[in-house]
């Protein structure tokens, strides 16, 4: 078995404790997903945030099952796909018996779907599912401040995370101010905006990456970590799997870490979750 790499944890509103980097596996090929969670595996990661509707699981949990990493070491997300959402047990025993596993560590209603107006049943049922033992942690993904509210007010229960687009170009103030008020950890989904932007070649972080001697990606990842965001950046490559959990060895300036927070750009690169699903 192979050491865990040096990542700390952040600890959840109900006590479950997440590293605070993984490796995210949306978009990772059938086929590839096996050998990529494998490698990540071996290099040291403990943490997998996978989803249904990757259509991965299976290998996520084929790669678990031969790792040989005792089960408490690891921490693995899935989430409840909108189709389910009235159906959140079928579809976690679904997701279980994919993965090889008796109970996740983290549960999340994957978008709200407002216009199918089930998300907050997709909740309640979520939350039973903490307590029958079947997730460690309940929470959300891609859900405005609208959407909380609602899912609170109606259980009284918050939300261990929400898992939201969220990088240097669309940064969220808003939302991202609601979950901290609220004790709701905030995990970025396309922490490198998904590498569709230029956010990359940005010449001011040329400079900052230049004197750490880091890649202008570890500056992008160091700067959610100094927000206390937790990120699972993906990639199919050992190399960058090492280069994008090497954040722990630096820190940002303050002016360093303003120069990044100034590229915000109002610009998301996925779809408006007010929207999302609608038929
Ligand atoms: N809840 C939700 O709705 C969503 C959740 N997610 C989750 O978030 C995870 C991360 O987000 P994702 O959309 O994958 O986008 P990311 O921001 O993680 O970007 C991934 C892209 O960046 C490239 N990349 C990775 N590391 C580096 C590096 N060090 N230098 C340069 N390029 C790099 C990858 O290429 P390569 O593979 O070639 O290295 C890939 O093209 C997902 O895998 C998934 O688990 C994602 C979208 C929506
Ligand atoms: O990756 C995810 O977790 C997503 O929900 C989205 O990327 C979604 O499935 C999508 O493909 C939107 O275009």
């Amino acid at each position: 078995m192979t050491t865990a790499l040096p990542i700390p944890n952040i600890e959840l509103n109900g006590g479950t404790q997440i590293p605070q980097v993984g490796l995210g596996v949306f978009l990772v090929e059938s086929g590839e997903t096996e050998r990529v969670v494998s490698e990540a595996l071996e290099v040291g990661y403990r943490h997998i945030d996978t989803a249904a509707v990757y259509g991965n699981e299976a290998e996520v949990g084929a790669a678990i099952a031969k790792s040989g990493i005792p089960r408490d070491e690891l921490f693995v997300t899935t989430k409840l796909w909108n189709d389910r959402q009235t159906d959140a047990r079928g579809a976690l025993e679904d997701s279980l018996e994919k993965l090889g596993l008796d109970r996740v560590d983290l549960y999340l209603v994957h978008w709200p779907v407002p216009s199918q107006d089930t998300y907050v049943s997709a909740w309640e049922q979520v939350l039973d599912l903490r307590e029958a033992g079947l997730t460690s942690a309940a929470g959300v993904s891609n859900h405005e401040v609208e959407h909380l509210t609602r899912i609170i007010e109606a259980t009284g229960e918050f939300p261990a995370v929400n898992q939201i687009e969220l990088h240097p170009e669309h940064q969220r103030q808003e939302l991202t101010a609601y979950c901290r008020a609220n004790g709701i950890a905030i995990e970025a989904w396309g922490p490198l905006a998904q590498g569709k932007s230029d956010l990359l070649t940005q010449p001011r972080l040329v400079e900052v990456a230049r004197a750490h001697g880091k890649s202008l990606a570890q500056v992008v990842l160091r700067w959610h970590i100094e927000n206390g965001t937790i990120i699972f950046p993906k990639t199919t490559r050992r190399e960058r799997m090492l280069e994008n959990a090497d954040l722990f060895d630096f820190e940002l300036t303050e002016t360093e870490h303003a120069f990044v927070t100034a590229l915000e750009a109002g610009r998301n690169y996925g779809p408006d979750p007010r929207e999302y699903g609608a038929n």
